[in-house]
């Protein structure tokens, strides 16, 4: 195995009496492709969230490529942060912008040495990429769904990230749109050489980009394994009745 990018042991988080996560131990390593599952409300966005330091921790530590989160100072925590790239649901570009001043946005504000040339080098770059370069132009409304969700990816890679986050990444687009988003999930890792954390409640997904699947049960990973050997012969209920869901609904 590689060497490893997230640490994260004996990590509890409680809101008032409700205990979100209960002991989390979690690794992700170099270039891995690892799946979050977990129903909604338990505690998926939260972990995410004390990852990237927006929430803390009740105790555990969280180790996020070399440094336990929790005791950042903000400048060091920003740095941290612009090494982690945040693929929102909602692809969450500017509807105001066009492709190519969304891409430009996280450059100019975050690099400032670099000149036009550069930078329209960089987005050319990443639109091939992503498979969309005829779009450079274009304004998010001109777009499809899944073309934004590209678009999306793009814009967080400009920064080169060494570890991508992909909430939901498939989640409101057609079957076929959805394999080509596995496809670039897989993509991105070869070219770029992340390592990601794919939050998603399809299998489909799961079982195309995931070198690993765990499973968040009643605030902790009750099952980490790959996709074979988490899922067709499940014994927790849980476990099965999500598998059974997602392949008897699909
Ligand atoms: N800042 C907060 N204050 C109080 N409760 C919170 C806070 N953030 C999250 N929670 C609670 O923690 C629980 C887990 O929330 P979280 O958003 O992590 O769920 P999730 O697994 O990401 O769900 P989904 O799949 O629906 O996005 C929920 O019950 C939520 O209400």
């Amino acid at each position: 195995m590689e060497e490893k990018v997230v640490e994260i042991r004996g990590l509890m988080k409680s809101f008032g009496d409700l205990d979100v996560l209960t002991g989390v131990d979690l690794d992700l390593y170099k270039r891995e492709n690892l799946v979050v599952l977990g129903k909604s409300g338990s505690g998926k966005s939260v972990l995410i969230k004390i990852m990237v330091g927006l929430l803390k921790q009740d105790s555990g530590t969280m180790n996020v490529l070399g440094k336990e989160v929790s005791t950042l100072k903000t400048k060091e925590l920003n740095a941290l942060r612009l090494r982690i790239g945040f693929s929102f649901q909602n692809s969450a570009l500017y509807d105001s912008m066009t492709v190519r001043e969304n891409m430009e946005f996280p450059l100019v504000r975050n690099i400032k040495n670099l000149t036009k040339k550069e930078i329209t080098a960089k987005i050319e770059g990443l639109l091939d990429s992503v498979g969309l370069p005829q779009t450079i132009n274009q304004m998010p409304s001109e777009l499809s769904g899944g073309q934004k969700k590209r678009i999306g990816v793009a814009r967080t890679l400009i920064l080169e990230p060494e570890i991508m986050l992909y909430d939901e990444p498939t989640a409101g687009l057609d079957p076929i749109t959805c394999g080509e988003i596995n496809t670039l999930i897989n993509q991105v890792r070869q070219e770029y050489n992340t390592s990601s954390i794919v939050i998603t409640h399809d299998l489909t997904c799961a079982k195309e980009t995931g070198d690993r699947m765990a499973v968040l049960l009643d605030g902790q990973f009750g099952s980490i394994g790959t996709f074979e050997e988490v899922f067709p012969h499940a014994e927790d209920k849980r476990i099965k009745s999500f598998y059974d869901y997602n392949f008897i609904n699909s």
